[in-house]
């Protein structure tokens, strides 16, 4: 097993191992880009795993413009980050359809999971997501399908869906009408799904979005597309899509649910206010403080001195003192050096 050190990355921090094995492991796994305050809601999703007792760490694939502070609150969060860099979202003619949301662009980045093919089963959990129960389940599933939650429709201002009142939560309250041809077939959010990662997968995703043309939701148009024929739903509880709180509280069980994602616009939990459309419910504000409660409980946070970053071929790979690589990164910063990890130790694993 090589150990890499890239030294000369721009952001510092670059893949230390890099590995071609497939492996047998099991993890979570998010996603991260920019230098904005995502970052909060990776740390709190770490520190959710780690109130339910989960069994299974939280990879996150981390764009190159993640800060080094960043990388570092990730990892002193217990965090395993697995470096990846952007995909090129395909060329929208803006004119015509354009992204459900600007950032929506970047979502092509997080097919990189796919890649990573050590690990046998991945749970994706965006970092808008929070856990309130244990899902170690997931990991059991059968093999061979791609699970997720059912989307809403009720929200999608763009579609001919929400124009004829149509949801696949109620298929019942509005019919597709026949003129407009087959009912759009089941959809479910990328927020949150259960898969394999495969090499093969990711190259013929890559082809796949250069014969497709784009459309508003992205790599999740992409992501349900591709994976139609095995797509397997399961129950609402592993992502609750916080709009349905309001558009379908009838199909919504809050003292069962395990996964909440706050999708909804307003909702995410380190910028909330309060004050945009929906925002003042009361089930609303309560999982809003119950993700506050979890983010600001020290007792969540990981302690292991020093800091263990991933578990390769036996060995552990170790930084030092946490405390004493983030000074001397620091200091490397101020001079506008760009900081190397000298601290990095193989050790047998114990
Ligand atoms: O600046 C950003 C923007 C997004 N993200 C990451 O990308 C994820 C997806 O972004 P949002 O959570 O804001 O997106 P939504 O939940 O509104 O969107 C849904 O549709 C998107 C279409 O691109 C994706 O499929 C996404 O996973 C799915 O939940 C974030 O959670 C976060 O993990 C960042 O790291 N930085
Ligand atoms: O806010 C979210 C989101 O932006 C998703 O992409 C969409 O599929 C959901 O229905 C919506 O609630
Ligand atoms: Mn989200």
């Amino acid at each position: 097993m090589a150990l890499v050190l890239e030294q000369n990355h721009p952001s510092g921090i670059r893949t230390m191992f890099k590995t071609t094995e497939k492996g047998k492991k099991k993890a979570f796994v998010t996603f991260l880009g920019g230098s904005g305050d995502y970052v909060k809601g990776v740390i709190g999703l770490a520190k959710g795993l780690r109130k339910v007792n989960s069994a299974y760490p939280l990879v996150v694939a981390v764009l190159p413009d993640v800060p080094l502070e960043h990388r570092l609150l990730m990892v002193q969060n217990g965090c395993v980050l697995k470096d990846i860099d952007w995909v090129q979202p395909p060329e929208m003619d803006k004119t015509k359809v354009g992204w459900a949301h600007e950032h929506f662009a970047i979502n092509y980045s997080k097919l990189r999971i796919f890649e990573f093919e050590e690990y046998s089963t991945m749970v994706y959990f965006d970092g808008d997501i929070q856990v309130y129960g244990n899902v170690d389940e997931l990991f059991e599933l059968p093999n061979g399908h791609l699970y997720g939650v059912f989307d809403c429709f009720c929200e999608w201002h763009h579609s001919a869906q929400y124009k004829i009142g149509y949801c696949q939560q109620c298929p019942d309250r509005v019919k597709w009408p026949a003129e407009m041809g087959p009912p759009p077939s089941s959809y479910f959010n990328a927020g949150m799904f259960v898969f394999e990662p495969s090499q093969a997968t990711y190259d013929d995703l890559m082809n796949t979005i250069k014969i497709t043309p784009p459309s508003s939701f992205a790599e999740q148009d992409l992501l349900n597309l591709y994976f139609r024929s095995i797509f397997k739903p399961i129950p609402p509880v592993y992502n609750l899509l916080l709009p349905m709180v309001w558009t379908h509280p009838d199909n919504v069980e809050l003292d069962k649910v395990k996964v909440v994602h706050f999708c909804a616009n307003g909702s995410k939990p380190w910028r909330y206010t309060g004050k945009d459309e929906h925002m003042d419910r009361e089930d609303v504000k309560m999982l809003v403080k119950k993700w506050w409660d979890i983010f600001d409980d020290d007792l969540f946070s990981y302690k292991t001195t020093p800091l263990e970053l991933e578990n390769v071929g036996g060995n552990r790979v170790l930084m030092t003192e946490s405390n004493l690589v983030a000074q001397e990164l620091s200091e490397k910063e101020k001079t506008g050096l760009r900081p190397m990890i000298t601290g990095v130790l193989k050790v047998p694993a114990s």
